[in-house]
């Protein structure tokens, strides 16, 4: 038998029946969902529906009580703790950016690039010429490259959250988990991180959890409206923000 036919399903991440509790509160409840390869998913959903919850179901933050936590149709999520699952691709942005702000750009770069390796590693490090290579195209992707030798510290706070996107992408994630991406940014830095997320989709595979529904219509991706811990719906903008239920918990408050 080949490895092939050894996959549970053909989803990069699949769960299934999944169930959280916090004494004896129902986090998650039921859950099931799954993202294909290459897919970029929108998460949207009422303030305690569980999004974050989830994150931290697939990041190995929480266990789950119940259910199955598939990645790439073969490892057991539930089964890892959060640094194992890292290293498997799985990368997380969370809302605020935590970037390295007295340092600069390319350094924040370096620093993600490097974080597997050991202190004397780091001390002696030298970038290889595939991992300079790589951090030109994570500053191109982010457009930071002319920006490359400013302190992380004196960017917008839109520009923060590229270079914090930029900081998992030197890291060559399978899927990226973004948090809120466009919470505090104006406009034009929304709709500049929607085509961000859009290019990086070319060959990664994105879920992002977001209120402004202005960026997800953007976004152009299937949508999937979590409340009290369960898919309410799914489907594209269009057919989502006119579902009834999702307008009473959700849009139509
Ligand atoms: N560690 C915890 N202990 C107890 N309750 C928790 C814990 N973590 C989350 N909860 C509860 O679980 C529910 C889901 O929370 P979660 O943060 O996942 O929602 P969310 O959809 O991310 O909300 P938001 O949009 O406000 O970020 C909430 O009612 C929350 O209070």
């Amino acid at each position: 038998m080949n490895a092939m036919e050894t996959r549970a399903t053909s989803a990069l991440l699949y769960l299934d029946g999944v169930h959280v509790s916090f004494d004896g509160f129902h986090a998650i409840n039921n859950l099931s969902l799954t993202l294909e390869p290459g897919e970029m998913r929108a998460i949207i959903g009422p303030n305690g529906a569980g999004k974050t919850t989830m994150m931290d179901i697939i990041t190995g933050k929480t266990k789950p009580d119940e259910g199955e936590v598939l990645f790439d149709g073969v490892t057991d999520l539930t089964r890892l703790d959060e640094t194992r699952i890292a290293e498997l691709g799985i990368g997380r942005k969370f809302q605020k950016p935590t970037v390295f702000e007295s340092q600069t750009i390319q350094d924040n770069l370096l620093l993600a690039l490097n974080v597997d390796h050991s202190v004397k590693g780091t001390l002696f490090w030298r970038e290889t010429r595939s991992e300079s290579e790589r951090i030109e195209r994570v500053l191109e992707t982010i457009r930071l490259t002319d920006a490359r030798n400013r302190l992380a510290g004196s960017l917008s706070h839109g520009q923060k959250q590229w270079l914090e996107i930029g900081m998992l992408l030197a890291q060559d994630p399978k899927l990226l988990l973004v948090d809120e991406p466009v919470a505090g940014m104006t406009d034009v830095e929304t709709h500049q991180t929607a085509e961000l997320l859009k290019e990086i989709n070319k060959d990664k595979t994105i879920m992002v959890v977001e209120h402004d529904m202005t960026f997800v219509r953007e976004l152009g991706v299937k949508v999937t409206c979590l409340h009290e811990g369960s898919v309410l719906a799914e489907g594209t903008i269009d057919q989502v923000s006119s579902n009834e239920r999702v307008i009473e918990v959700y849009l139509g408050r």
